[in-house]
């Protein structure tokens, strides 16, 4: 049996958690946090322990980690447990609990974990206590991450959140380090950026599906366009409050939204951010399909091994047809928003936005 199932057994929750005591290298402050918060979300469920005092800095970091993962479901958090115990430990990947050739995971990602296994690469945003906010590195390691996806041997790709959040959209502190040629080059280097990250998306081979765990913000809404299918938990919500950031929309979003949802319902989310439940995206076409929390992740994994077990070269060229027309369009909408975008993040109402979230003093 493959040790890091997508749907981790008991048993192999208990052989990750013999494997970390078998760790040769200690894995530092941050990853133990992330293991015992999961360890407990595992085996008790959510943080209902009372917060420890200010300067019971140890037990305030630990209950911290572990309230920082919400309600997502034990099954999850036993899975998490056992992807990140098999990040840490490749000398165990060949040990004797591991069928040869059926599990993978990718190591060298500081903020996501890459899994492959049953013909499906899993890349799971991996900052659950920033909200899996996508800083700088992430967009880099999620570029790298699908190019090699497009390249190994699994059959689709997908992407899902870690913790309570699929992801809070772009990291708002992405706009503090200012470079020595000043805002504009910061704009023009993020707009560089956000061109190139998205032009992945566009030109992605395989299937790319997105298991969307929890709520999802900005980039990570309007990205859901490229994808294609989209399953969602009935806790996820969908929100890109664009104009409140004094931003614009990205993602290739200004051309595929109006197409999903009609121009109005596009109008209503895109220009007057607002945010939909799982159920209103699922009727307006954005997500395919919405399963209750309790069952989401059983659910949607057993369909997704399923997909996977189709033929892959069937699935290429079916993707590739569907999707040939348009890429080239998209590749166009993309540049033209991106530079709209460069424009705006240097206006006063986005700095504004900015700083007010920075300073705590705005939330959405
Ligand atoms: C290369 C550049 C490309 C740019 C592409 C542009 C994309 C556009 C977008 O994506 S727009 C969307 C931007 N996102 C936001 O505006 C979300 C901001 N976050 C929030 O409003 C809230 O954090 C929340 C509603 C998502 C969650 O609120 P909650 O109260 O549940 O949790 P906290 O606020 O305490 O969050 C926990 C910690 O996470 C940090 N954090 C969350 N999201 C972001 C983010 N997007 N950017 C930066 N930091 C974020 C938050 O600050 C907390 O950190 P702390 O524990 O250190 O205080």
């Amino acid at each position: 049996m493959n040790r890091t199932a997508m749907r981790a057994s008991q048993k192999d929750f208990e052989n990750s958690m013999n494997q970390v005591k078998l760790l040769k290298k200690d894995p530092g402050n941050e990853v133990k946090l992330k293991l015992y918060a999961l360890y407990k979300q595992a085996t008790e469920g959510p943080c209902n322990m009372p917060k420890p005092g200010v300067f019971d800095l140890i037990n305030k970091a630990k209950w911290d980690a572990w309230n920082a993962l919400g309600s997502l479901p034990k099954e999850a958090a036993r899975q998490n447990y056992v992807d990140l115990v098999s990040s840490l430990s490749p000398s165990l990947e060949s040990s004797s609990q591991v069928e040869p050739g059926t599990d993978r995971k990718s190591t060298g990602f500081e903020t996501l974990v890459v899994t492959s296994e049953d013909g499906i690469t899993k890349i799971m945003f991996n900052r659950p206590k920033k909200k899996n906010a996508i800083n700088t590195e992430m967009y880099h390691e999620i570029m790298r991450a699908l190019k090699a996806a497009s390249k190994d041997d699994s059959i689709i790709t997908v992407l899902t959140g870690n913790g309570d959040y699929y992801s809070s959209g772009n990291d708002l502190t992405n706009f503090t380090d200012i470079p020595p040629g000043g805002v504009e080059e910061k704009a023009k280097n993020n707009a560089v950026l956000l061109r190139e990250f998205v032009g992945c998306f566009i030109d992605f081979p395989k299937p790319l599906i997105a298991v969307v765990n929890g709520p999802a913000v900005g980039i990570s809404v309007t990205l859901l366009g490229l994808f294609d299918a989209v399953y969602a938990s009935d806790r996820a919500t969908f929100h890109t409050p664009f104009s409140h950031l004094g931003q614009s929309p990205e993602g290739c979003s200004s051309y595929t939204f109006p197409k999903i949802m009609s121009p109005a319902k596009a109008t209503e989310m895109l220009i007057f951010g607002k945010k939909l439940t799982a159920g209103e995206a699922c009727a307006q076409g954005l997500v395919t399909e919405v399963f209750p929390d309790s069952t989401f992740q059983k659910e949607v994994w057993t369909r997704l091994k399923a997909f996977a077990k189709l033929p892959p070269n069937a699935l290429r060229i079916s993707k590739e047809v569907i999707r040939k027309r348009e890429r080239e369009k998209l590749h166009a909408v993309n540049a033209e928003e991106c530079n709209v975008l460069q424009g705006r993040w240097l206006s006063d109402e986005c700095t504004n936005a900015v700083v007010n979230f920075l300073s705590r003093k705005s939330k959405l």
